[in-house]
């Protein structure tokens, strides 16, 4: 009988995402033992994570609601789905612009209380307009912080619209800097951004090195009335800072995709649900590109897009293929071939890669693994697991 899979799922996960799924895998809210986890946003810090989970699918961007760190510790790689959701955030940071420079919530709100029933509807209305008189995005300077697959969508789309852009990341990929606009401007520090910018838009994501990113010692550097747009994660902005900043009048709006307690209603805010992916097309990129990824790791141990190790595909050559994971210390590909040698097992193919702390490798051999020889290797000091992977026949 071919392998059976059970996949728990904490959050909805959009249903053609599912659909890649062969029909050996079982999923559900309720698996007790399963081999992988499918998530959206549920906060996985504090959840006994069972110890027959084998990998994590994360349906979207940022990993930050996920225990990386012991995940590697197990082994267990963390998957993610890299510009999956890219442009429906892109969108909703356009949407969050012209809601700050036309000043559309108040003006709904406006609309919203009028007497229908008023003979003098149309000239309050009339007259009521010129309160929300806004300014136009073109011409303005936009910042951007975090040049990824997010930050790169709204440069390009902020150009498009006219708008001067500064963008800086210390870390921006190569493929990354050649899909900008020329016209992007390079930015060698926040402070940098936060001194040009009219609108500054955060595309970072949440580590220690991003928390309080934007604080009471940089809000005030911001141009006076700028418009500070997070649709990162909620704790890249210092909410203090923020609201003092409103009550200034040195910051004209918050515009963020993360209500709560100490911001909501707040004058100058502008929060949404957690929108920025929440739309047909994103969610449905998320969950098929990270159901794949899962579906290859689970049956041939190939890692694609995880955020703990590095890339590994090797094509099956062989029925026979070990999956370890792995510190990224030395001799550990000596020891491994050597315990499959004193099995009298011949190495057909084999792939060895690290990132930072973590190494991965595939083996593939030409004839049965048995249980003692994969105990063997789960022995040697620095194998975090091992899977066999035989093809069914
Ligand atoms: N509101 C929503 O629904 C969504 C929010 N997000 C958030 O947006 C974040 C970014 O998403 P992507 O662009 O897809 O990720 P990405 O990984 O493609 O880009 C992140 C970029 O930030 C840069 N960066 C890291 N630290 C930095 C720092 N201190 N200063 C400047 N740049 C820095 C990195 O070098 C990288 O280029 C995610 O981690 C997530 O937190 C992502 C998708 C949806
Ligand atoms: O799944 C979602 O709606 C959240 C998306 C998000 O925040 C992310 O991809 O980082």
């Amino acid at each position: 009988m071919a392998n059976q899979f059970q996949i728990l799922i904490l959050n909805q996960i959009s249903a053609t995402g599912l659909k890649r799924l062969p029909e050996r895998y079982t999923t559900g809210k309720d698996i007790k033992a399963p081999d992988a986890v499918l998530v959206r946003s549920a906060d996985m810090h504090g959840m006994d994570i069972p110890a027959s989970v084998r990998a994590i699918g994360r349906a979207g961007a940022g990993t930050n609601n996920i225990p990386v760190k012991a995940m590697s510790q197990r082994g267990v790689p963390v998957f993610n789905a890299p510009g999956a959701n890219a442009n429906a955030v892109k969108e909703l940071v356009l949407v969050g612009m012209l809601l700050a420079a036309r000043n559309i919530a108040g003006a709904l709100d406006f609309v919203a209380k009028l007497d229908t029933a008023d003979p003098e509807m149309d000239r309050k209305v009339e007259d009521g307009k010129k309160s929300f008189a806004g300014y136009e995005l073109a011409g303005q300077t936009l910042g951007i912080i975090g040049l990824g697959k997010i930050g790169c969508l709204v440069a390009d789309a902020a150009i498009k619209l006219g708008m001067n852009v500064y963008g800086y990341d210390p870390e921006i990929t190569v493929d990354a800097a050649w899909s900008l606009p020329s016209q992007v401007r390079k930015a060698h520090s926040v402070a940098e951004v936060l001194k040009h910018a009219q609108f500054i838009s955060l595309h970072v994501p949440l580590v220690d090195a991003t928390r309080n990113l934007i604080n009471a010692d940089n809000i005030g550097t911001m141009k006076h009335g700028a418009v500070l747009l997070n649709f990162s994660r909620e704790g890249v902005v210092n909410e203090a800072a923020v609201l003092a900043a409103l009550a200034e009048k040195k910051l004209g709006r918050y515009v963020c995709d993360f209500p709560s307690a100490a911001i909501n209603g707040r004058p100058g805010i502008i929060a949404l649900p957690h929108l920025g992916a929440s739309t047909q097309e994103a969610e449905e990129n998320c969950a098929v590109m990270v159901a794949d990824q899962l579906v290859d790791y689970l049956e041939h141990g190939n890692i694609q897009n995880a955020v703990n190790f590095p890339n590994v595909s090797m094509p099956r050559e062989s029925t026979y293929r070990l999956a370890i994971a792995n510190a990224n210390v030395p001799n550990m590909v000596g020891q491994i071939s050597t315990a499959l040698a004193q099995a009298g097992l011949n190495i057909h193919n084999m792939v060895n890669k690290s990132r930072g702390e973590m190494a991965y490798t595939l083996v593939d051999v030409d004839s049965k693994v048995t249980p003692q020889v994969i105990d063997g290797i789960a022995r040697i000091e620095g194998v975090l697991a091992v899977r066999y992977l035989p093809l069914e026949a």
